[in-house]
């Protein structure tokens, strides 16, 4: 494909999910249909797509609309190419620009619309963070995210994963944030079929993430409980560390699906509990809530997410965190403690909700308490981590 095919493909995709389509299934159904488009042809139009997500606010000002031809004059005007070089109506490239288009854009407003985020979150963002911090973590969101490794400390240490890794010519480099996160930087695409990852030597996950589960601290031989652990990265990071019995659950066990394989993979044994055996297996030194959340932190990941958030869908998840919460608080052991996790950027999501619950409960305290800022390297991550004070309600 052109380069201008690519672009003329990205605005068919926009437009789907323009008309409430997915963004992956959009563009699962165009790559079925474009035989004719080679691997590279699918990583850059799926770029056009994510970038225009994540950009959607600021390219539809300078684009002047919100259809994908828009979009995509909007992300072309921002990477400065000369549109008359893209929209040529040649093969497969978009039709020439017509007057009223050539009329249309402007530059983007300060704030909201240069943050690329719903009015309301730059609002929530700015007193949260600052404007200054807000500006910035808006533009960090703007950007495409790193591909992060965690070394699987059980199997590998992280020189020897280096060396892996360069038999499937992908090269990393370290990041401060935490020893165990090699950023990949040539062959993200290979990461999947490489050796280091088929066998368990590496697994895909943020390095702030990462980070916090290095932070909480986990005793030898303890019975760990990851309370809403889906894919079940957050205990392969944990069990990589230290040798314990790893539980696992899900209210929706599906999400599990891949656990006991990835586990296995990892030379760890991992037992997945139903719900409704949870009381039984109960009580657990350390359960980890990683909470569904906003996902604020991710949503350079994730950008159809930060167009998708309403208000009501924010209240509803932290009442589902406190719900969260207060269930996993009856399954610690007496001396053991409860971690609270999420990957939000927003306060009613992290210390609110600690800070309530130890409202609530003032026979628990914080022991930990820890914000990692969205970053080039890491996602925004919050974690807390309460043990029980002794003092009675
Ligand atoms: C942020 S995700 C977890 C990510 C996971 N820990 C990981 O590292 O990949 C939150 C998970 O909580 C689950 N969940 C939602 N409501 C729940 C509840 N009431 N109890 C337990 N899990 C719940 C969701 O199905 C989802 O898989």
């Amino acid at each position: 494909m052109t380069p201008a095919a690519r672009v003329q493909a990205a605005i068919e995709i926009l437009d789907h999910i323009n008309q409430g389509t997915a963004a992956e299934k959009a563009l699962t159904t165009w790559a079925r249909r474009a035989r004719y488009a080679g691997s590279g042809d699918r990583a850059a139009v799926r770029d056009h797509v994510f970038q225009a997500l994540r950009c959607r606010r600021s390219y539809a000002a300078l684009g002047g609309g919100t259809n994908g031809r828009a979009l995509m004059r909007g992300a072309l005007i921002d990477a400065g190419v000369a549109l008359d070089t893209v929209f040529t109506g040649d093969g497969h490239s978009p039709a020439v620009l017509d007057t009223e288009e050539l009329t249309k854009g402007r530059d983007p407003a300060a704030g909201a619309e240069q943050g690329n985020l719903p009015d309301w979150l730059w609002k929530r963002f700015e007193t949260a963070l600052g404007t200054g911090n807000a500006r910035l973590s808006a533009q960090i969101l703007q950007q495409r995210a790193p591909v992060t490794l965690r070394v699987n400390s059980r199997l590998s240490t992280a020189p020897q994963a280096i060396e892996i890794l360069k038999e499937d010519q992908i090269t990393v480099t370290s990041c401060d944030l935490i020893d165990t996160a090699l950023i990949v930087i040539e062959g993200a695409r290979r990461v999947a079929g490489s050796r280091a990852y088929c066998e368990g030597y590496v697994e895909l996950q943020d390095a702030s993430s990462q980070a916090a589960m290095a932070a909480l601290s986990v005793a030898p031989g303890s019975r760990v409980l990851d309370y809403c652990a889906g894919g079940g990265g957050k205990t392969l990071a944990l069990a990589a560390r230290v040798t314990a019995d790893w539980f696992a659950h899900d209210a929706n066990e599906s999400r599990m699906s891949d656990l006991p394989r990835r586990a296995d993979r990892s030379g760890i044994t991992v037992t997945c509990l139903e719900t409704n055996a949870i009381a039984d297996a109960a009580p657990f030194d350390l359960v980890l809530c990683d909470v569904p959340c906003s996902g604020s932190g991710t949503w350079r990941r994730a950008p159809e997410a930060k167009w998708r958030l309403t208000s009501e869908r924010l209240e509803e998840l932290c009442v589902l965190q406190r719900d969260i919460l207060q269930d996993a608080a009856s399954l610690v052991a007496p001396d053991g403690q409860l971690a609270y996790a999420t990957c939000s950027l927003l306060p009613e999501e992290n210390d609110h909700q600690v800070t309530r619950f130890i409202d609530q409960h003032p026979d628990w305290e914080i022991t930990l308490q820890k914000s990692w800022s969205i970053s080039e390297w890491g996602d925004g991550f919050f974690l807390a981590s309460l043990k029980r004070s002794g003092q009675k309600t």
